[in-house]
């Protein structure tokens, strides 16, 4: 019998994901998994419970969470060399990933794509021992992120990020950064720099319009250095997807991307904080496999 875990973030989104679970198992079983579920207690747990479920040669292992839940799954099982097919159940605040690939929020919904859906091979990004799935980025306002209490975001939703930001973007300064990217070369002060596997990100549908998740390749915006009224029209923009070709907005596609910065740059992986740079950005091609909905969707690029 094939098996399946579970691995839910109790304290993800509004936090009352358990109710759901004899429903999730039911569905599960009823696919001809025997179903088993994992409670993330904190930072590492769900990376633990993935790599386990690896190690024991579970067909499929389920994120219940935020971005913050699979990024940690991933993490878990990314150097495995069996890596269990992936399956999500967007539980958290924002859930970028799963918008991107569409999966729905709702249970039955989530649980179609996880029992009837379509596998698909996705890339994932690695740099140093690190790994995320969605989105890398790095420059005083992808901080944002990983700054926001668990408590507020609980409390107000997506609202949490939107008082972050404002309270962060008299603060945001520019950083000199060297970046190498398949051969080619960027040196100049930047706002931030973001490194996507998807087109969609932050609740920004029209961020990185030529990505697609299984074509081997990163798409990498770079903001350069301007004023704030700049930085805040240029955010108005990129909701409308019309940043691409504003001159201080750099767009390009590569597999490999190495960053050094001239001052203390932290990094942001998947929305959490991922130490400081330099690095070396390397796209996995199509390192798993993942449960996705069986209609076209917009991150892939059909090869066939
Ligand atoms: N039982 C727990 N109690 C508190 N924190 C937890 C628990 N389990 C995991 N965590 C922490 O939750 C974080 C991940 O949260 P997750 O991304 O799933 O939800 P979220 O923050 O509500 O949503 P989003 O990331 O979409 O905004 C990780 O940093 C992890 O350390």
């Amino acid at each position: 019998m094939k098996k399946a875990r579970l691995i839910y973030n109790p304290s993800s989104g509004r936090e009352n994901f358990k109710r759901n679970i004899p429903y999730i198992l039911e569905r599960l079983e009823k696919s001809g998994y025997e179903a088993s579920t994992h409670a993330t207690t904190g930072k590492d747990c769900a990376k633990r419970a993935a790599g386990l479920a690896a190690d024991r040669n579970f067909d499929l292992v389920i994120a219940a969470g935020g971005d913050g839940t699979i990024n940690e799954v991933i993490n878990g099982m990314a150097e495995k060399e069996d890596r269990p097919k992936l399956g999500l159940i967007p539980a958290g605040t924002t859930n970028d990933f799963a918008r991107a690939l569409q999966i729905p929020k709702e249970i039955e919904g989530s649980c179609d794509v996880i029992c009837d859906g379509l596998e698909k091979s996705i890339d994932i990004g690695k740099i140093e021992s690190q790994y995320f799935i969605n989105i890398a980025g790095g420059g005083t306002l992808t901080e944002l992120t990983y700054e926001v209490p668990s408590r507020l975001k609980t409390m107000m939703g997506q609202l949490a990020y939107y008082v972050k930001g404002f309270e962060k973007l008299p603060r945001i300064r520019p950083n000199h950064v060297t970046i190498e990217y398949d051969g080619k070369w960027f040196e100049g002060e930047i706002m931030l720099f973001l490194v996507t596997n998807t087109n969609s990100v932050g609740g920004f549908e029209k961020l990185a319009p030529k990505a697609f998740i299984n074509d081997g390749l990163f798409d990498m915006l770079i903001l350069k250095k301007t004023n704030l009224a700049d930085v805040v029209r240029l955010t108005g923009a990129a909701l409308r997807g019309e940043h691409i070709n504003d001159e201080r907005v750099i767009y390009v596609q590569a597999n490999r991307i190495k960053i050094h910065s001239q001052n203390e740059m932290q990094l942001n992986l998947d929305g959490e904080y991922g130490g400081k740079l330099p690095g070396e950005f390397v796209n996995l091609h199509n390192h798993f496999t993942m449960m996705v909905p069986n209609k076209p969707l917009s991150n892939f690029q059909e090869l066939y």
